[in-house]
């Protein structure tokens, strides 16, 4: 039976993983796919359990999973340890790094349901439906780093290797290709070395997709252009830094960032989170959007099992309780039907079912 390693982490990634789980297992009851769910420690939860954010055996779990299944990890009782023991750190990066998961997918649509639970205009966001291909094992997050004395100084190193580039590049026209044929290539190249290197290889790999329409367009005009007209965007393809940034921007254009999935994929294996971090000041209170991480194993199911139909049943399932005007806190207007954590999972369950 296929295994998926789940590991819920800190903060509302206890919460909010639970009801993912509640729906992988009802949308997969007809169908011949089984999967065995079993729960590693990582993050701060594991450091107060077995002393580190990554011990051995969840890691070797991870390795041995079919796919993997996070939450969120890091929270303030962890922000003073050294950074490469810290959650953040040593947990995500970690397991990013160690499995070689370089490409982030991170989806950002509009339900047609959420167009007035957006802080933008209906008319501007209303047709948002694009993807972001973000680097997730190079740049300036793995870059060498250090502090220096005399006068005190700390540097980052941001270096990209010629295959870094091209496998996500790649990636990113193979996905436009699928879509409306547009990608958009995020960098900083009126500056930065590796941003003019980004350049040149995806003009190199451009050669091979001549119906892909390829742009290019500096970081802080993408930002200003994904707010103000978010619709012109397909596929973004960008660096590890930019991709973390602008994620978070763009996961406001489909509502809150309580909707954005995300996958993380090394063309054998995936590893599937929310984009959202572990949201200290509402865990516990049952107050999480679980949809996220709901629509993550919309993802895995498609990514790493093949099961388009499944993984549609669980978007279309997300889709008719919004319809139906079911939200989350971080969704909500004036007048809506405003659910917690665990009774919006019975609702897409419910919405399954019906
Ligand atoms: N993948 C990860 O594990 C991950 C990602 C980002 C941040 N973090 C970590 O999480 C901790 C908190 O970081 P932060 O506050 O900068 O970012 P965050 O994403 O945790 O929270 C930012 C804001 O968004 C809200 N929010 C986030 N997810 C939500 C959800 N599902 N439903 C409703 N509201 C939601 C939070 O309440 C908060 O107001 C830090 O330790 C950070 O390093 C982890
Ligand atoms: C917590 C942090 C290390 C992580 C990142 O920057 O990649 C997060 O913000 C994300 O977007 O997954
Ligand atoms: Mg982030």
């Amino acid at each position: 039976m296929p295994k998926v390693a789940v590991l819920p982490g800190d903060g509302i990634g206890q919460e909010i993983v639970p009801e993912a789980i509640r729906v992988l297992q009802a949308v997969l009851t007809d169908s011949s796919l089984r999967l065995e769910f079993k729960e590693y420690p990582v993050g701060g939860a594991a450091i107060d359990r077995a002393g580190r954010a990554l011990p051995a055996e969840t890691l070797a779990a991870c390795q041995e999973a079919d796919a993997v299944l996070l939450g969120a990890v890091g929270g303030p009782k962890w922000d003073t340890l050294p950074a490469p023991e810290r959650p953040e750190t040593a947990a995500l990066l970690g397991l990013r790094k160690a499995l070689g998961l370089y490409a982030n997918i991170r989806p950002v649509r509009m339900l047609p349901a959420l167009a007035d639970a957006s802080a933008l205009k209906r008319e501007v966001v209303q047709n948002t439906d694009l993807v972001v291909l973000r680097e997730l094992t190079g740049g300036l997050y793995f870059g060498e780093k250090g502090r220096k004395q005399n006068p005190p100084a700390a540097y980052d190193l941001m270096i990209y290797t010629e295959e870094e580039v091209e496998r996500i590049v790649r990636l990113a026209f193979e996905t436009a290709r699928l879509r409306r044929k547009k990608l958009c290539s995020v960098d900083k190249a009126n500056v930065l070395e590796t941003s003019r290197f980004w350049r040149e290889v995806t003009l190199r790999v451009a050669a091979a997709y001549p119906e892909v329409e390829l742009t290019h367009m500096y970081v802080d005009n993408a930002a200003m252009q994904l707010v103000r007209d978010p619709e012109q965007f397909d596929v973004l393809v960008t660096e590890n830094m930019f991709g973390d940034i602008l994620t978070d921007l763009a996961s406001m254009l489909s509502g809150s960032i309580g909707m954005m999935a995300s996958a993380s994929l090394n063309g054998k294996k995936g590893l599937y989170e929310p984009a959202h971090g572990s949201a200290p000041d509402i865990a516990g209170k049952n107050l999480a959007n679980p949809l996220a991480t709901i629509l993550s194993g919309a993802l895995m199911l498609r990514y790493s099992f093949a099961r388009e139909k499944e993984a549609q049943a669980i978007e279309q399932a997300v889709s008719k309780v919004l319809d139906a005007g079911y939200r989350t806190g971080d969704l909500a207007k004036p007048g809506d039907k405003v659910l917690g954590t665990k009774e919006m999972g019975d609702a897409v369950l419910a919405a399954l079912n019906s």
